[in-house]
């Protein structure tokens, strides 16, 4: 048998219309109301998921690329997910959920009270998911930060709010024999001025067994750092070979071993989005029906990434390289890589080809494959890059939720790989209790 390995699941385009532009969206679910999420997690659950992280951003993106943004709704609308959080507790008993909370959006003092708040009342299952995107400062009338400084800001962040969750030190007492409530005494009135925020302590919140889990995704040195100082899930993205693994990891692993941190304190989870079929033939066949793709392929590809851009890949010519000064300085540089990698001077039909073509898993080329070849991929990575876990990627929506799991969780079972059932400790306990 292989060793147990953490598995999650990333609600990727976060609180807005899931299947929208897809055949599921006639199952006729309501993707503004609960029922379709609760559903889903449900599923998760029975699944064996540690946690649920949801995508968010708070804002429609660039003025200049709304269109783009809204037309296929890839950027949204989007609707707040920590407020949608407390439906999915209630459906569930044991996966955690993590919704994404800005650190340059919601102030520290507000952030640590609603996650004080979801922790007691989920039984710990709650996390943030913190991210340091800046493009949607101005919603909120903030200047926009380079990106080292939305760190450091980040980091003061999540220091304040630590220190706010520890701010009644031992004062609690709930004593009703002496009707004792609390040592007022004990409580840690600091009034903090740093370098971005201005917070006073203490907090109004009860106080926790355990600090909330954070999670973190930024892929930069500065967002490795970040994780493996403060984070206790790291939402990996980088290529899945052994290497990259083992190389993404050791990386964290280091900041964590720097902050005085141990391997055993930050789960490394990488972001997979499997195309799970019945049959190696099955997988065959759709890997060389996407070796051509039709035009109306990759226009579906060029809408994808003119919004995950907000720049206009559709108005540009196919056959020549994306002219020098196309993105714009609200484009981040990740996205931009991700599109053209090392071949900035290939023309556009080549790069959304590439992006339209599907590998197969068997030969670590894609994610494409029967249940047992994902199975043997999540074993290869466990053994020879010592793997946490992967996250999967999708809709939360119930369609989608079984078709990428319902060969491949008793796969994963049969294994070894992935967990019959929980323990009692909420989401901490999920992520560390092997
Ligand atoms: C897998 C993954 C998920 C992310 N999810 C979000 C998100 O939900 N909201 C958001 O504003 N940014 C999200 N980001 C962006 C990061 O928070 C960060 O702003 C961005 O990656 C820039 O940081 P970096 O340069 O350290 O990667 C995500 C990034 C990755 C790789």
């Amino acid at each position: 048998m292989a060793d147990l390995q953490h598995f999650g699941y990333f609600f990727s385009r976060g609180f807005g219309p899931q299947a929208w532009g897809r055949a599921d969206w006639d199952w006729g679910h309501d993707w503004t109301k609960p029922d379709l999420y609760q559903q889903s997690v449900r599923a998760l659950e029975q699944a064996g998921m540690d946690l649920v992280i949801a995508e968010d951003a708070i804002s429609l993106g660039s003025p200049a690329t709304l269109d783009l943004r809204i037309r296929q709704a890839y950027g949204g609308p989007k609707h707040d997910p920590l407020l949608l959080a407390p439906y999915l507790f209630a459906a569930t008993e044991h996966i955690g959920i993590a919704p994404t909370v800005n650190a340059g959006i919601t102030p520290p003092y507000l952030a640590a009270r609603q996650a004080a708040s979801l922790a007691h009342l989920s039984s710990d299952r709650f996390g943030l998911n913190v991210v340091t995107d800046t493009g949607s400062a101005r919603h909120v009338g903030a200047a926009p930060l380079p990106h080292d400084a939305a760190y450091d800001r980040a980091e003061e962040w999540i220091t304040l709010l630590r220190r706010l969750w520890h701010s009644w030190g031992d004062g609690y007492v709930g004593d009703p024999t002496e009707w004792h409530f609390a040592d007022g005494d004990a409580l840690d009135a600091f009034h903090h001025e740093g370098a971005y925020f201005t917070a006073a302590g203490p907090l109004n919140a009860l106080p926790l067994d355990s600090d909330p889990v954070v999670v973190s995704p930024g892929g930069s040195g500065r967002g490795l750092g970040f994780a493996g100082t403060h984070s206790d899930v790291q939402l990996a993205l980088a290529p899945l070979t052994a290497d990259a693994v083992r190389s993404y990891r050791s990386r964290v692993l280091t900041a964590a071993a720097d902050a005085g941190r141990t391997r055993d304190d930050v789960r490394v989870l990488f972001v997979l989005k499997p195309v799970v079929v019945s049959s190696p033939d099955e997988a065959d066949r759709l890997v060389a029906a996407s070796r051509h793709p039709s035009d109306a392929d990759l226009r579906a590809a060029a809408v994808a990434w003119s919004s995950d851009s907000e720049t206009d890949l559709l108005a540009l010519d196919l056959d020549a390289p994306v002219p020098a000064g196309t993105f714009g300085d609200h484009v981040s540089a990740g996205t931009i890589r991700g599109l053209l990698g090392d071949t900035p001077d290939a023309p556009l039909r080549e790069l959304l080809t590439r992006k339209a073509r599907l590998g197969r898993i068997s030969t670590r080329e894609g994610f494409v494959g029967t249940a047992e070849e994902f199975a043997d991929f999540a074993e290869e990575l466990g053994a020879d890059a010592d793997n946490d876990g992967f996250i999967l990627s999708g809709d939360l929506h119930p369609a989608q939720v079984y078709r990428m799991t319902g060969e491949l969780v008793p796969a994963l079972r049969r294994r070894g790989l992935l967990r019959r059932e929980y323990g009692d400790g909420g989401l901490r306990a999920n992520l560390f209790d092997f």
